[in-house]
């Protein structure tokens, strides 16, 4: 597979190490533009992947990605117009424009898909929403998917739900480390050296992820198997419910949408 990136910041560099550790893509396949401030030069150094020298070279590549904020993206869809190849898929990890609008831009045959990944896919633990324009068939979608899935998981979802899917997969992260730091701070608080903090929280949110994939389980009845009677856990509970916990992650959930 050939693919271009262009934005090599936060998601774009998770999305370059990714492809490449998935071995999805060899670095000499990897064509890589970024902005003006140096990252995308120094992630080669370490990667070895190809700088962008001319987007005419693009013209080859089964999918370009476009990984920059949403503001540099109608400078991108100009310099792409009249430099893709029949088959070429413009895949957008932008949380706008929409699928409509970057077809415009790029013409009424182009080929374009919108994806919001998340930071994991950098360690193949990614999931990642996509949405695909009219214009894609089967053999294109395959090509994406065989691209996104060797991230990760990958489902494809209409793209009136790829904001929430987004919001939560992909913004989801940042809030799983504000918990696993805050857990941390009151391990710390409460005698233990942060190493062993960040060694006892890790392995506790992975295993309690993997139990609740694994035994498809509710959670409610999980956590019910941790509460004993008059015991420790639903002391926890009942402080998390008295500060809100559940309304506050709902609450950033729903100011994180992305529409
Ligand atoms: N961060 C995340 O977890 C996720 C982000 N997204 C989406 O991805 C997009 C990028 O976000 P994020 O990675 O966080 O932002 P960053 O600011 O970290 O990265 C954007 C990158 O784009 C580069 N850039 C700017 N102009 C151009 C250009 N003309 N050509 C090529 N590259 C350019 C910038 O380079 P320079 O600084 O050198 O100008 C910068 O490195 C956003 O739309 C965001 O919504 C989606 C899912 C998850
Ligand atoms: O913060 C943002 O806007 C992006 C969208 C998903 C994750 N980061």
């Amino acid at each position: 597979m050939k693919i271009a990136c262009f934005g090599a910041g936060q998601i774009g560099s998770a999305f370059i190490r990714g492809v490449l550790k998935s071995q999805i893509v060899r670095p000499e396949n990897l064509l890589v533009k970024g902005g003006k401030s140096g990252t995308a030069e120094a992630l080669q150094a370490e990667l070895g992947f190809r700088l962008v020298r001319n987007v005419a070279d693009l013209t080859d590549c089964d999918v370009v990605c476009i990984a920059t904020i949403p503001s540099v993206i109608p400078s991108i869809l100009k310099e792409l117009k009249g430099n893709l190849g029949q088959n070429t898929i413009v895949l957008s990890l932008a949380t706008s424009p929409s699928i409509a609008v970057l077809q415009s831009a790029l013409g009424s045959h182009s080929l374009v898909a919108r994806a919001i990944p998340n930071t994991p896919i950098q360690v193949l633990a990614g999931m990642t929403g996509v949405s695909y324009g009219k214009n894609c068939q089967t053999t294109h979608k395959e090509t994406v998917q065989a691209l996104l899935g060797s991230l990760g998981q990958a489902l494809e979802v209409p793209e009136e739900k790829l904001g929430i899917f987004g919001t939560v997969a992909g913004c989801g992260p940042a809030f799983v480390d504000v918990f696993i730091e805050a857990l941390a701070d009151a391990s710390v608080l409460n005698g233990l050296s942060r190493k062993e903090a960040y060694k006892i929280v890790l392995q506790m949110i992975q295993g309690a992820a993997t139990l609740a994939q694994e035994s498809q389980t509710h959670p409610a009845v999980l956590k019910d198997q941790v509460c004993s009677p008059g015991g420790s856990t639903i002391r926890g509970v009942a402080a998390l419910e008295e500060n809100g916990f559940r309304n506050a992650v709902i609450q950033a959930i729903t100011k994180a949408n992305i529409h």
